[in-house]
């Protein structure tokens, strides 16, 4: 287990982590997610004793990583996988950090061949692609068994066929009843990997649920509808409110009085995607036109979704909005 209290972090004038209180439990993987500078590369470093809290604490059990004998053993962190020595190999390199830690030089061919760097393990890491670098991090983190890992971005570089190894790897930590915290800005990656959520945003809080808890409360609902005739299709379009702006769909009535955001589009040419309608809606809209539906499924809601909506007022480096195209139309809640 990993707990924050009210831990704090001040640059001079700029407060990198703001008063974060939480748990990260064990027996399962917690993603933790935010905008670029919201604070989670801070937070994990104070959380591994590398940077000092301002105010509050990071514990890792009961206790300030500072404090533990054999920090390797209880911790296992991945932060910047290319902060090696060039010129030493990837088996040397392990076996001085074993060494210091008491750890048996068998631990290192062992953690080399669960993470595939076996047949290089003799090669300099100067030569090492970003996807080798964080085989080896990740190797790095693993040596002493630990009870807990902290990975920073632990698939940048990797391919797919790695991002699916690092799945299934921090998924067989978790069910082995350990502690998984790790950060991605691939949310479909942390989608499939993750089993809780935090999300900070200039170094505050902004959520911290279970995966599913945290799509329902913060997506809308979208469905994707077959409708063979194109007559029907343009008929149920317009009534959806498609080939518009969000606005409100004249076959819905608005819930609480406020106006409801549907957008609705074709694609793959007999098909309509809907957002903000669920099935039950617009099947039930189909049936009072009297139009024949071929299929008619709910879309699994997306993390990418539920996060922009819960991040969109903490985003510290933001691009302009892209203009839509004029095939595509799309709708945002507060139209944004
Ligand atoms: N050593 C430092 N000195 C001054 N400011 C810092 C330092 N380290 C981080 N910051 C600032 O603290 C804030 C949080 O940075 P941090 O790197 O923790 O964010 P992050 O969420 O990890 O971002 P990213 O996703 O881009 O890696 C940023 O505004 C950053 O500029």
């Amino acid at each position: 287990m990993i707990t924050l209290r009210g831990l704090t972090k001040r640059y001079g004038t700029t407060v990198a982590v703001d008063g974060l209180t939480l748990d990260v439990a064990e027996g399962r993987v917690t993603g933790f997610l935010g905008p670029n500078g919201a604070g989670k590369s801070t937070t994990m470093r104070m959380i591994l004793g590398l940077d000092h809290p301002t105010s509050g604490e990071a514990l890792i059990g009961s206790r300030p990583y500072a404090s533990l004998r054999h920090p390797v053993r209880v911790v296992g962190a991945l932060l910047d996988a290319r902060a090696l020595h060039p010129a030493r190999s990837a088996r040397s390199h392990l076996l001085a950090q074993a060494h210091s830690n008491g750890i048996p030089a068998r631990r290192v061919d062992e953690v080399l061949d669960e993470v595939g760097l076996t047949t290089v393990a003799r090669r300099r890491t100067g030569g090492f692609s970003l996807g080798m670098y964080q085989r080896l991090g990740i190797a790095g983190a693993l040596l002493g068994d630990p009870e807990v890992l902290v990975l920073d971005e632990p698939v940048n570089g990797l391919d797919p066929d790695g991002v699916r190894w690092v799945r299934k790897l921090v998924r067989a930590q978790a069910d082995r009843g350990r502690t998984v915290l790790l950060s991605s800005h691939l949310m479909s990656e942390m989608q499939l990997t993750a089993d809780q959520l935090v999300v900070i945003g200039r170094g505050r809080l902004l959520a911290d649920s279970p995966m599913a808890s945290l799509l329902a409360e913060n997506s809308r609902p979208s469905v994707r509808v077959r409708v063979p005739h194109p007559e029907d299709r343009r008929t149920l379009l317009t009534h959806l409110g498609g080939e518009r702006e969000a606005g409100t769909a004249p076959g819905f009535t608005a819930l609480d009085g406020a106006e409801p955001a549907t957008s609705a589009r074709i694609v793959d040419g007999a098909e309509i995607v809907v957002e903000g309608r669920t099935a039950e809606e617009v099947g039930d809209l189909a049936h009072r036109l009297g139009i024949r539906l071929h299929e008619l499924r709910s879309l699994t809601a997306s993390l990418e979704e539920a996060y922009m909506e819960l991040t969109e007022r903490s985003v510290e480096y933001a691009a302009p909005p892209v203009r839509a195209g004029h095939s595509r139309t799309t709708a945002t809640p507060d139209g944004v």
